[in-house]
């Protein structure tokens, strides 16, 4: 029988921490913040039966986990440093453990970022991350600073993993090896860290967030908040490798409007394009330029002639379309 405090130290306690002062152990952790930067913090939570299905491998759930709360420092610019991790568990399940802790390590080791505390309890299985980083004053991507005339660009694909959970779903069929593809990029997505801090510490960017929600609802995000409109060209954005196989009425929908994406969506001065692609290559990332910021408010789809495009698409809300 393994018990709470057993679980904790056998499967998410580590030996000395490196950057924390105090890591796991004790009633808070102690962080020493590098002087002259900001702590950039975000917390995200996944619900079984919500945001992944019921049996989902432990592995890819624990790599999951971290990845979509990297993906909102990456959003930002900053740099990962530390993360805490509260657990509800249906039962302590030492082949569960075991996968979960491994997958979230293996991450959290590429990334430099240290588990230093949490929280253990029993319930139905709902894994919440509360991840910090650093960022240097005034370098933060943020969602309110995007300028008309900046070009809009989305790093990496999207849509293969609204294309997974639709073929989950029996909304569509995909044959075994596409799934298989698209289905990774559902359970282990790709946080654009490197791609963030370049755009941020070289000043590239004005502003950026994750996709999560899908491109129409989260590009709304920046649109809302810097109080400009947008045009995008529907056909120039990157589809995922599988999707792109699919017919154009379903490329286009799971690319606007898909979820769990986690790539990147910025804006930046026309200045910037070259330093910008430069840094996508440096970071081993994909950037595409799929639009530009107007002054006139609203988002206006277009589709590679320019032409107006109606899809009627709109981002997940977990309280009225998710
Ligand atoms: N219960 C809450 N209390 C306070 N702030 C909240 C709460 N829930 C969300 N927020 C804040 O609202 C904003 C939007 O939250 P949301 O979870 O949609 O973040 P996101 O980055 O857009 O999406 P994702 O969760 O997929 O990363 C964030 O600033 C978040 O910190
Ligand atoms: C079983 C299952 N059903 C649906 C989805 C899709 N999904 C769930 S939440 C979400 C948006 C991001 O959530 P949040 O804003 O809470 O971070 C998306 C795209 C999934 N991954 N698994
Ligand atoms: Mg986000």
């Amino acid at each position: 029988m393994l018990s709470e405090f057993d679980l904790i130290k056998q499967y998410f306690t580590r030996s000395r921490p490196v950057r924390a002062v105090l890591g796991v152990g004790d009633d808070c952790a102690l962080l020493a913040p590098t002087p002259g930067m900001q702590l950039a913090v975000s917390t995200d939570m996944l619900v079984e039966g919500r945001h992944f299905f019921p049996g989902a491998d432990a592995r890819l759930l624990g790599h999951k986990s971290l990845a979509v709360n990297l993906s909102d420092l990456a959003a930002m610019g900053a740099a990962p440093t530390a993360f805490t991790l509260s657990l509800a568990l249906p039962a302590a399940d030492r082949d569960w453990l075991a996968g979960f802790s491994s997958g979230l390590f293996a991450l959290a080791d590429a990334h430099g970022c240290e588990l230093v505390g949490g929280d253990t309890t029993k319930g139905p299985l709902n894994i919440c991350i509360t991840i910090f980083g650093e960022i240097e004053p005034g370098r933060a991507l943020r969602r309110d600073a995007a300028r008309a005339g900046d070009d809009i660009w989305i790093s990496g694909t999207l849509g293969d993993a609204r294309l997974a959970l639709a073929a989950y779903r029996d909304e569509l069929d995909l044959e075994a090896a596409s799934l298989g593809q698209a289905a990774m990029r559902m359970h282990a997505p790709t946080p654009r860290v490197a791609l963030g801090r370049a755009l941020a510490q070289d000043a590239l960017a004005h502003a950026a967030l994750d996709i999560s929600d899908g491109l129409v609802g989260d590009l709304g995000h920046i649109l809302t908040a810097s109080k400009v409109g947008a045009t995008l060209d529907v056909d120039a954005l990157p589809a995922g490798p599988v999707l792109a196989r699919q017919p154009k009425e379903l490329r286009r929908r799971f690319t606007v409007a898909g979820g769990d994406d986690y790539e990147l969506c910025f804006t930046a001065p026309r200045a910037n394009r070259e330093a910008i692609v430069a840094a996508g290559a440096q970071s081993g990332t994909a950037v595409t330029r799929v639009g530009r910021i107007d002054e006139q408010p609203g988002l206006r789809m277009v589709d590679g002639h320019g032409e107006p495009l109606d899809l009627g698409l709109h981002g997940w809300d977990h309280f009225v379309s998710g």
